[in-house]
């Protein structure tokens, strides 16, 4: 059976929260930046977090927001990991490291596109990183750019019940990430949902 972790992203109504809890990712993240259409709202996520089964690590997604406004965040949701998804750089990732407590894991995203993205994402000082295509919009990127990433990372970008096992075949994340791969319409879909964590689960690698 497979160890591979399993995030699911982008959770905004208390119906998201049924269908997570049902098929239990390891993780699950809301986009805490009022930018982006899933947006959640302190009130909202305060209200969804207590839905959310307590076994399901929390993560927020911040895009270059001030770090005073994360530590906020992160502390009033009790957040397990922040996820940084913007050009958040070495010393703004030591800033907030100085704000928040130490037990909040700090996931640092990177964009593929060339050798340099890879340096940068092994290099960092982020507690974990996250390799992606986009920011939440199911764009994949060239997965033989990675095959040689030197360092446990999340893996996102277009991930979907097709595409995932050959994912975790040929590059053994630690964690596979999904936002839009498990929508249908732009709302979370059960059966996607539940044939990605099946699919993913079932793997003997
Ligand atoms: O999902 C969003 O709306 C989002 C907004 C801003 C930054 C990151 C966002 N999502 C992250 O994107 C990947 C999943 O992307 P995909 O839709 O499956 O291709 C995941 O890391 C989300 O946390």
């Amino acid at each position: 059976m497979s160890v591979t972790k399993i995030k699911i992203c982008g959770l905004r109504s208390e119906e998201d929260i049924r269908i997570v809890n049902r098929f239990q990712p390891d993780y699950a993240g809301f986009i805490c930046c009022s930018r982006f259409r899933r947006y959640v709202p302190s009130d909202t996520l305060e209200k969804l977090s207590k839905l959310l089964h307590p076994g399901i690590r929390k993560v927020g997604v911040f895009v270059d927001q001030p770090v005073e406004q994360i530590a906020q965040i992160a502390r009033r949701q009790q957040l397990d990991i922040v996820q940084l998804h913007g050009c958040e750089d070495e010393r703004y990732i030591s800033e907030l490291r100085q704000l928040i407590p130490s037990e909040i894991r700090i996931m640092k995203a990177f964009q593929i596109h060339s050798a340099k993205d890879i340096c940068q994402a092994e290099a960092s000082t982020a507690d974990d990183v996250l390799l992606d295509g986009g920011q939440g919009s199911g764009q994949t990127f060239d997965w033989r750019k990675i095959e040689s990433m030197n360092r446990p990372f999340f893996l996102a970008g277009g991930l979907n019940p097709e595409n995932v096992e050959e994912a975790v075949r040929l590059l053994h994340p630690y964690a596979v990430d999904v936002s839009s791969g498990v929508e249908t319409d732009g709302h979370k879909d059960e059966e996607k949902v539940r044939q990605l964590i099946s699919r993913v689960r079932e793997m003997d690698v």
